[in-house]
């Protein structure tokens, strides 16, 4: 059923929320008319976007149409490239992120990213999940261990590291140390998970785990995924946007993108006839 059908969601379908008022679910994310440039290059072209809580937000499109560029403008890590520039808005929870009073710290503590590849810290697997919570000051031992515990649940990967937590984390394999990460990320208590590509470096096994992973954690997170895999989006993700030449062409429910999409273009990529 397409969104605008549902009686309790409005919805337009170039990506803004019509009525919010009337939502169910509240929009995390939103952006308005957001253009960004590296130099002269034109990487995003009027974006509007409105994502939900507590759902997964899949964004695909073909290499370098900018969606990586796009989830980096969500916790303005994007903005660490020295030429880009930006316009148009983004607000987070109600407050717009892009402007310059807002503390980006405080975005870093609510929104946690997850890297295409692996990326744990040379250190034991107990001190990366204990690493964010100890910057922000916890100190004591017990409530360290309850979070480790708790964050290494959440991601699915204490029963396998329990025996181990001392040992490094390069030690583990790669599906392991993507759900390692998951852990660091849970153990800030955020309230966004941004993954750009998570399980493009995982076997398919591994990608299977992360992927159930993900289902389970939408219950308390909203996530935003970029995928290159069709049938991944397709499996895991709520509604789906899709990125054509920095543009969204089409953003909706994902059963109405993979069974009935409203452009052309949508149709062409995911049927396989390009990118
Ligand atoms: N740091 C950067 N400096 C300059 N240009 C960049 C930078 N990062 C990305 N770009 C350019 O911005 C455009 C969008 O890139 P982006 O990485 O967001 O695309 P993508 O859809 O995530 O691609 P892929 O699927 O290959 O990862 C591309 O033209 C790319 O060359």
């Amino acid at each position: 059923m397409a969104l605008s059908q549902k009686a309790n969601v409005a919805y337009s379908p170039k990506g803004g929320p019509v009525e919010t008022a009337v939502l169910d679910k509240k929009v995390v994310y939103d952006t308005k008319d957001l253009n960004l440039w590296y130099g002269k290059d034109h990487a995003l072209k009027n974006i509007n976007l409105a994502i939900y809580e507590k759902e997964v937000t899949a964004i695909i499109g073909p290499s370098g149409c900018g969606k990586s560029t796009y989830i980096k403008t969500l916790n303005r890590m994007v903005q660490l490239v020295p030429t880009v520039r930006i316009s148009g808005e983004i607000s987070y929870r109600g407050k717009s992120i892009l402007d310059k009073s807002y503390q980006v710290e405080e975005l870093r503590t609510r929104v946690g990213m997850v890297f295409q590849k692996p990326n744990p810290f040379p250190k034991s697997i107990y001190d990366n999940v204990a690493y964010g919570p100890r910057i922000h000051g916890i100190k004591n031992k017990k409530i360290l261990d309850q979070i480790v515990e708790k964050s290494l649940r959440g991601a699915a990967i204490w029963d396998e590291v329990k025996e181990r937590l001392h040992e490094n984390a390069y030690g583990l394999s790669g599906g392991q140390q993507q759900r390692l990460c998951i852990a660091r990320c849970l153990a800030i208590e955020p309230d966004v998970i941004l993954m750009d590509e998570p399980t493009s470096a995982l076997d398919p096994k591994s990608t299977l785990k992360v992927e159930e992973l993900i289902q389970e954690l939408k219950k308390d997170y909203s996530i935003i995924i970029v995928t290159h895999n069709m049938q991944q989006a397709a499996r895991i993700s709520d509604k789906t946007a899709f990125f054509l030449n920095g543009e969204v062409v089409e953003y909706d429910q994902t059963d109405v993108i993979f069974s009935n999409p409203s452009d052309k273009r949508t149709e062409d990529y995911i049927t396989g006839r390009f990118g």
